[in-house]
């Protein structure tokens, strides 16, 4: 009986969940399925996803043929993959790195070409908004492994993971300025979150090359990783493990705090906070631990 209230809860807790996951639709006069129709257009590479058995799913970002840029099809494969993630209930932590040797360089240049008209730029951009603020709210333990550069739309593309680890040699690189463009996909307003106001304006007016130990120095970085590149997702695997140890359901209220406290105001994130906690007291996880009077000594 206990247990199928909390399971009741559990599942209007999700359902009010997914109500807010993308910024834009219609009203905002966003057209999703003509900037579908026209990013399938735009080929090239893939976006690949394997969900591990521990909780942990890896998404590959890969075109070998153009150092991992984002074609047209990769923009609609990561949106796939994001709502694959979305639903998938067991899941605790995410790892997104790039194949070979550079984690993503930005949008392809002949995709940005194909859709440099205002119109088409401005839908691309509000689909990609969309698509990594629902990267950045999922409730998943989420990590961007950067090896080789992060540039441009890669850049933006790892500010919306919890956490950057970075092997040796690494760099983000805010190239926008250079581009006579700024950030679209939300990564200046990442960037401002996670550094603050000067030094996100430093490194984008600046378009600084940013190795590893600069972007741990600042907080934009959280560690930097001396594996050999064939062995640097085991090495980030272990690293996020400490944090997604235990029930899933606990780890995925844990993000959803963080997004609450990140995305709203104080009065309404603690309300929120309210309800996130309804959902794990009285639950399996809390039984078992109320039952082994475990001791933090
Ligand atoms: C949303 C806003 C954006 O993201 S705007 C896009 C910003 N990105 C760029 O401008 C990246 C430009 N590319 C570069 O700076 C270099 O290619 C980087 C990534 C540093 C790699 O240098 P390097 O290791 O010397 O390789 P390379 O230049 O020979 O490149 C290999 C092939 O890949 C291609 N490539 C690279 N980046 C892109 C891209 N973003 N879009 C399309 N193609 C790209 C290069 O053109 C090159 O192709 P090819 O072998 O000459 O045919």
């Amino acid at each position: 009986m206990a247990l199928n209230l909390w399971r009741c809860v559990m599942k209007r807790a999700e359902a009010r969940w997914c109500l807010y996951r993308s910024l834009y639709n219609s009203s905002h006069g966003f057209n999703e399925s003509e900037v579908k129709r026209k990013l399938a257009e735009l080929s090239g590479g893939s976006v690949k996803l394997c969900k591990g058995e521990n909780g942990i799913a890896e998404l590959g970002i890969s075109n070998s043929s153009r150092k991992n840029a984002l074609s047209g099809t990769m923009m609609l494969e990561l949106e796939e993959r994001i709502s694959d993630l979305e639903k998938w209930k067991e899941g605790k932590g995410l790892i997104v790195y790039g194949t070979e040797d550079t984690f993503c360089s930005g949008g392809d240049l002949n995709t940005i070409k194909a859709i440099s008209n205002a119109k088409d730029g401005l839908m691309m951009c509000m689909f990609m908004q969309n698509t990594l603020t629902r990267l950045q709210r999922l409730p998943l333990i989420s990590v961007a492994l950067i090896q080789g550069k992060a540039i441009g739309g890669g850049a933006e593309l790892c500010t919306a993971c919890d956490f950057r680890l970075m092997t040796e040699g690494s760099e983000i690189r805010f190239v926008h300025k250079h581009m006579g463009i700024v950030p679209g996909w939300g990564g200046a307003s990442r960037l401002i979150q996670l550094v603050g106001s000067r030094q996100a304006l430093k490194l984008l007016s600046g378009a600084l090359r940013i190795p590893p130990e600069h972007a741990i120095s600042i907080g934009l970085a959280d560690g930097t990783l001396s594996s050999a590149a064939d062995s640097a997702l085991e090495e980030a695997q272990k690293w996020i493990t400490p944090y997604t140890k235990g029930a899933a359901n606990v780890t995925r209220a844990m993000k959803k705090l963080i997004v609450c406290g990140r995305e709203h105001l104080f009065e309404d994130a603690i309300r929120k906070e309210k309800d996130i906690f309804a959902t794990v007291w009285g639950g399996p996880s809390n039984l078992q631990a109320l039952s082994e009077r475990t001791k933090y000594n």
